[in-house]
């Protein structure tokens, strides 16, 4: 689905991801982890398009998209997830799930906006289509509440939906259970799995080692820019050098 060879990126002379080779498999959930400033969210930016590498190449079902900005990513089927404060906390959940669908597939807010006639046109597709993510993630519900009133486990279900609804192949969900109880973190991760067997490739940055052993088909570990160790959960949580080099992190990241 997603290859990346010798992708680096440079922030002045602090290499955050350096020459990392990785793949995503088509249908897998892959997850990526490591301490923090590991460069997770780097490396999330740089296949999704939000941040360009100084050196290395991207192929995403080989076709070299090493150039391409977000906008053009979202639109050959790569989606991510942002953190649950990027959503407009005032406006409904509906009115996230359209207005984000429209920011994420056009150059940027002058795009969304200049659209205003077709968008018109479109609505009545776009508010069907947010219906039945919302179905997906289990949030029909909350359709026509305001964010601020929904919990911060809804929350990230919608943040969730808000990917989905640009309809991707490979969606990137970067630490989707953070800040929420076990119970709720069980219930997104069975929300993981139907994602996978909906025929979604999944990639996942989460610092909760549980879920990611119990989810993930490989996993990828950096550190310091660097990847250390790729393999299946079980290989990983034998590896002297992810031991070594990251049991700290992950002791203190099981913590919250
Ligand atoms: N826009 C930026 N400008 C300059 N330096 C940056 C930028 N983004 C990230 N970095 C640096 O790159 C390194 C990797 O950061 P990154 O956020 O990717 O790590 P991370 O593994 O996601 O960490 P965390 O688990 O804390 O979210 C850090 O040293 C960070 O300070």
């Amino acid at each position: 689905m997603l290859k990346a060879e010798k992708l680096t990126k440079s922030f002045g002379g602090n290499k955050a991801v350096n020459e990392v080779d990785f793949h995503i498999r088509k249908g897998e959930i892959t997850a990526i982890i490591g301490p923090n400033g590991a460069g997770k969210t780097t490396f999330f930016n740089l296949i999704s398009g939000f941040h360009q590498p100084t050196s290395g190449r991207l192929l995403l079902e080989g076709v070299d998209v090493t150039k391409k900005p977000s906008y053009r990513m979202a639109k050959m089927g790569v989606a991510r997830t942002f953190q649950t404060t990027k959503l407009f906390a005032e406006a409904t959940v509906i009115d996230n799930l359209i207005v984000g669908h429209r920011l994420r597939t056009k150059s940027g807010l002058m795009g969304a906006v200049i659209q205003s006639k077709r968008y018109k046109r479109d609505e009545s597709a776009c508010i069907e289509k947010a219906l039945q993510v919302l179905d997906f993630v289990g949030a029909s519900d909350l359709a026509y509440r305001p964010v601020a009133s929904i919990s911060q486990e809804a929350q990230k279900r919608v943040a969730i939906a808000l990917a989905l609804a640009t309809n991707p192949k490979l969606v990137l969900l970067d630490e989707p259970a953070a800040g929420i109880n076990a119970d709720e973190t069980s219930g997104l991760a069975d929300l993981i799995k139907k994602m996978k067997q909906a025929g979604l490739t999944v990639c996942i940055i989460e610092h909760k080692m549980q879920m990611i052993m119990n989810l993930a088909d490989r996993i990828m570990v950096l550190n310091q820019g660097t990847k250390i160790a790729e393999g299946t959960p079980a290989e990983i949580s034998q590896n002297e050098t992810v031991i070594e080099a990251y049991l700290g992190g992950a002791h203190h990241a099981q913590a919250h």
